[in-house]
């Protein structure tokens, strides 16, 4: 299937002070990692700014976009994503390295005919940034950054939404490690951990 993959690379990535993109495991940077997890697919990297954009195209030779409100939170990543493919998205966020191709395909079919399929957690907790998102959408995040409201979860409460539940994903990524983000050292440890006999890591 020819996904339209929007990865969200505009973070400061201050707690871990890089841009998480350029985080390596297993000797490839994590914005490489996903460009090839995605091949095939229709990618587009979201960044902050033009300088960051520059650097990922000449770094990774990728497509870029650019946020269309600056620095207001992922959700103007959502936005600009949205804007470019007018269809629906899968959205990954640039630190989540460990993501499985089958998984996100499933959450792409999956979508179809809600204006948003967003994961979740038995305890509620949202995964937002490993999420498909629907064009229908875009005017109800458009709403919402007029009103200032950064919540990314926040548009898709008054909207068609599938929460789908993530226990039911193990069948495509048995430990769940799709949903790991790295925003700490820590983070990259445990990740690197992860990944040692992972296949296609
Ligand atoms: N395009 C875009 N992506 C963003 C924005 N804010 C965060 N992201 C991305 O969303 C994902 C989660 O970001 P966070 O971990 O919450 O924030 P971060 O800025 O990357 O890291 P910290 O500065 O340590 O909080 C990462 O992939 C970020 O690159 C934004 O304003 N625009």
């Amino acid at each position: 299937m020819r996904l339209n993959v929007a990865i969200l690379a505009g973070g400061k990535g201050s707690r871990i002070g890089l841009d998480k993109g350029f985080l390596e495991l297993n000797g490839r940077m994590f914005a490489e990692i996903l460009l090839e997890r995605f091949d095939g697919c229709n990618v587009v990297f979201v960044c902050r700014d033009k300088k960051q954009a520059e650097t990922y195209r000449t770094k990774f030779n990728c497509n870029t976009i650019i946020d269309t409100v600056k620095e207001f939170s992922p959700l103007a990543g959502i936005h600009s994503a949205l804007e470019h493919f007018r269809d629906y998205v899968l959205i990954v966020a640039v630190d989540m390295p460990l993501v499985r191709r089958e998984l996100a395909e499933f959450l792409y079919r999956k979508a179809r005919g809600y204006d948003a399929l967003i994961p979740r957690w038995s305890d509620g907790k949202l995964e937002p940034l490993l999420a498909c998102y629907s064009y229908t959408a875009v005017k109800e995040i458009e709403q919402c950054i007029t009103r200032g409201v950064r919540k990314v979860s926040k548009p898709f409460e008054n909207l068609k939404t599938l929460y789908y539940p993530i226990e039911r994903l193990r069948v495509f990524d048995e430990k769940l490690i799709s949903f790991v983000n790295v925003n700490t050292p820590k983070d990259l440890e445990m990740v690197r951990c992860l990944s040692t006999g992972t296949e296609d890591l």
